[in-house]
């Protein structure tokens, strides 16, 4: 049987901000910043979505989940990601595997990353093993070096449903 593959890249920065809760991959991790935006912010978890809409040349996150409706306002992006998930099922697809890069320079992630691939695996119900999850610093350069926000990069690699 011939296999069905699309690719997805999805990119996405949120700025440091004080009084909000730091959210990644769905795990809360204590710092002393959170991250600005209209749902809870979760960088990582957005740049997936993107690239699994993007896979699928199905627009954007801010296409499907608009930073103007209330109904998205300081919402789990969990439920974001479960949303996107429907998407690409609906359209006969699965997501095969996840790599993706979180670039700050601080909090340190290494304590947190399992737990941010079972989350992403739980939502998705797929195994943690085809989600990665790194980080990196940017050597104190540009505006992530610099402590203002993170970035997270993501590549998703969609396979066709078995029928
Ligand atoms: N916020 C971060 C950044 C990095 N790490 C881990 O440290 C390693 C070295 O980082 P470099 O920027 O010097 O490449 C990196 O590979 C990560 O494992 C981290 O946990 N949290
Ligand atoms: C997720 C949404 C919607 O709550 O809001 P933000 O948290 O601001 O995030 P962004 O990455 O700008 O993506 C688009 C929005 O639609």
């Amino acid at each position: 049987m011939k296999q069905d593959y699309r690719i997805g890249f999805g990119f996405d920065v949120h700025r440091f901000s004080r009084d909000r809760l730091l959210v990644l991959g769905g795990v809360v991790i204590p710092y002393e910043f959170g991250l600005d935006g209209h749902s809870d912010a979760d960088v990582l978890l957005h740049a997936i979505c993107d690239a699994m809409l993007g896979a699928l040349a199905l627009g954007d996150i801010g296409k499907h989940f608009p930073n103007t409706s209330q109904e998205f306002k300081n919402i789990d992006s969990k439920i974001l990601l479960a949303k996107s998930n429907d998407l690409i099922n609906g359209k006969g697809y699965i997501v095969n595997n996840i790599d993706s890069t979180l670039v700050l320079e601080l909090p340190r992630l290494s304590p947190y990353i399992s737990l941010m691939q079972n989350e992403i695996a739980s939502v998705l119900k797929i195994e943690p093993d085809r989600i990665s999850v790194k980080a990196t610093t940017s050597e104190r350069l540009g505006f992530t070096g610099r402590k203002e926000g993170i970035a997270a990069f993501a590549t998703v690699l969609l396979t066709r449903k078995e029928s």
